[in-house]
């Protein structure tokens, strides 16, 4: 099959619809619910770029006469590397980068795990050779499985909240986190529920352990890792409220269209046929899957293209309000807009050094150096908040100062017309923009923004222990050791002045 259009994703998702609730009803087709229609139009919108013709070549490769996402290739050059990101880059544009989780961010995991996938054939329950029970053998084949089809999944990795003071087995129930039930002939029987999983309007799950589990034989039934369609029996989403209130794209430019929704995942006993089963029981393994692969490298690898997208949004949002309303010879003004711009670059060079550092892993597979992806999924949750709060400093009263296009074509939109044009702008222009900005920094689709950019890629207080951790400080420690030491000979001559 290969690299499928919009329509065939839309056909897909009506077909197998995944078990979504909201609002306390079963969503039983997202393709026309009010709440997740629009976004899964806008997802078959980005199916349908890799078919144009100008595109064709950038978003999608050929293999054995098949052509495939690009999102999908394994580099194996620094020039592959570049093609990915350059596609990532188009693929982010195509919603400002405010999707998070296009289909991309999973194809990047799902390729590294599948061309990876010895590393799971090591896992203490994986049996070599058995054609169920190899884990090996199961990731490779669903690598190849949803490349074919073009899948797009959804992922949940952390267990809810409840009591972070506690391990998943200390909870009042051992099976609020997600945890093994037990082995049937079939598969394995899971039970309890995940916390989160952006895009649950997905064909398929893919579910892994984040939180670093302790080595015990009871802590060793929540080490898993699997993958299973949205509608499997058993599996249910529990989605939050919409943020796309059905207005029209003018009045809401992002939530109206790129509403991605995040659900509460919830496993019934789900049976995971052995066929979908990567991981089980071996928790050193589970702790360590997504760097054992180098998955988080190329899921990084997209998460800087697409931040790179998501920057130059700010940036061309905030120099358009700028250029509107005149106020770009205030010296502050200058000074904020050049703020995004630092950003900005210093994204695009974490990108560019990214590849520039790659070097070919274990499996053959040319990957992104760690260094600055680290350093970029670490700064951009830090730095983030800063982007929407320039937006409002640029904008002020005129980010809520919005009459929406109803109001316009009503009785007083001469009046509107007329005082709410900019000085470069007639007022429809110049709402539409405003509408924009407050969309990407204050509207509910703005404000989960901000909270996904802090956690998107887990907490920012435990990612930085993390970076601690594994950075090779050494080095310089040692150079400044040894300056110290030279220092002192030349500083005791002095020292009696
Ligand atoms: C909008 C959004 C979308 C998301 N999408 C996805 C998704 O698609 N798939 C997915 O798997 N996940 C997703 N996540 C979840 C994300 O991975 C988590 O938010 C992140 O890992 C933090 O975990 P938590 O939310 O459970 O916070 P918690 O772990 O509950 O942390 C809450 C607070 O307690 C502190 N804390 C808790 N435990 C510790 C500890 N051991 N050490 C130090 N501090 C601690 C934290 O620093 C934080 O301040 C999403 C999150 C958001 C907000």
């Amino acid at each position: 099959m290969g690299a499928i259009t919009g329509q065939e994703f839309l056909d897909r998702l009506r077909q197998n619809p995944p078990t979504l609730y909201i609002d306390g009803q079963r969503v039983t087709d997202p393709t026309t619910h009010p709440a997740t229609r629009n976004m899964a139009h806008s997802l078959a919108g980005l199916y349908d770029l890799q078919h144009q013709p100008e595109l064709r070549d950038l978003l999608t490769f050929e293999e054995n006469g098949q052509r495939y996402a690009t999102s999908f290739m394994v580099p194996r050059t620094k020039e592959d590397l570049a093609k990915i990101g350059e596609a990532h880059r188009v693929r982010a544009n195509y919603a400002l980068g405010f999707l998070g989780r296009a289909p991309d961010y999973m194809n990047a995991n799902v390729m590294a795990a599948g061309v990876g996938a010895d590393y799971f054939g090591a896992c203490s329950a994986s049996v070599k050779g058995d054609p169920r029970r190899d884990f090996a053998a199961n990731m490779r084949r669903y690598f190849e499985f949803v490349r074919e089809n073009d899948l797009c999944l959804t992922h949940a990795l952390t267990n809810p909240q409840v009591n972070r003071a506690k391990q998943a087995s200390e909870m009042p129930d051992p099976y609020i986190a997600l945890g093994v039930v037990e082995e049937t002939e079939e598969g394995v029987i899971v039970r309890g529920a995940r916390m989160m999983a952006t895009l649950p309007i997905a064909d398929e799950i893919l579910v892994f352990p984040s939180t670093v589990l302790k080595e015990n034989a009871d802590k060793s039934k929540y080490a898993m890792g699997f993958a299973l369609p949205c509608n499997a029996p058993g599996l249910s989403f529990q989605c939050r409220e919409p943020f796309d209130l059905g207005r029209d794209p003018e009045d809401h430019p992002l939530g109206s269209r790129f509403d991605e929704q995040d659900a509460f995942v919830i496993f019934d006993d789900v049976l995971v046929p052995w066929e979908r089963v990567f991981l089980l029981y071996d928790v050193e393994l589970a702790n360590k899957a997504y760097a054992g692969t180098d998955a988080v490298l190329h899921m990084a690898y997209q998460v800087v293209n697409l931040k790179v997208a998501k920057t130059e949004a700010f940036l061309g949002t905030a120099q358009a309000i700028v250029n509107a309303i005149g106020s770009g010879q205030f010296q502050h003004v200058q000074s904020k807009v050049a703020e995004i711009i630092v950003t900005l670059e210093i994204m695009k060079a974490l990108e560019v050094a990214a590849v520039a550092g790659a070097q070919p892993n274990g499996y053959g597979v040319m990957t992104p150096a760690r260094g600055p992806l680290d350093a970029a999924r670490n700064y951009y949750p830090a730095v983030y908040a800063r982007l929407p709060e320039l937006l409002q400093l640029l904008g002020a009263s005129g980010i809520i100062m919005m009459p929406s296009k109803a109001d316009r074509e009503g009785p007083l939109g001469p009046q509107i017309q007329k005082y709410l044009q900019a000085g470069a702008a007639s007022a429809d222009e110049r709402l539409k923009l405003f509408r924009l900005a407050w969309d990407m920094s204050m509207s509910s689709f703005g404000g989960r923004q901000s909270l996904y950019e802090k956690f998107f890629f887990g907490d920012p207080v435990r990612m930085h222990s993390a970076l601690y951790e594994v950075y090779n400080k050494q080095p310089y420690v040692e150079r400044i050791q040894a300056f110290l030491n030279q220092a002192g000979a030349p500083q005791a001559v002095a020292a009696d002045d």
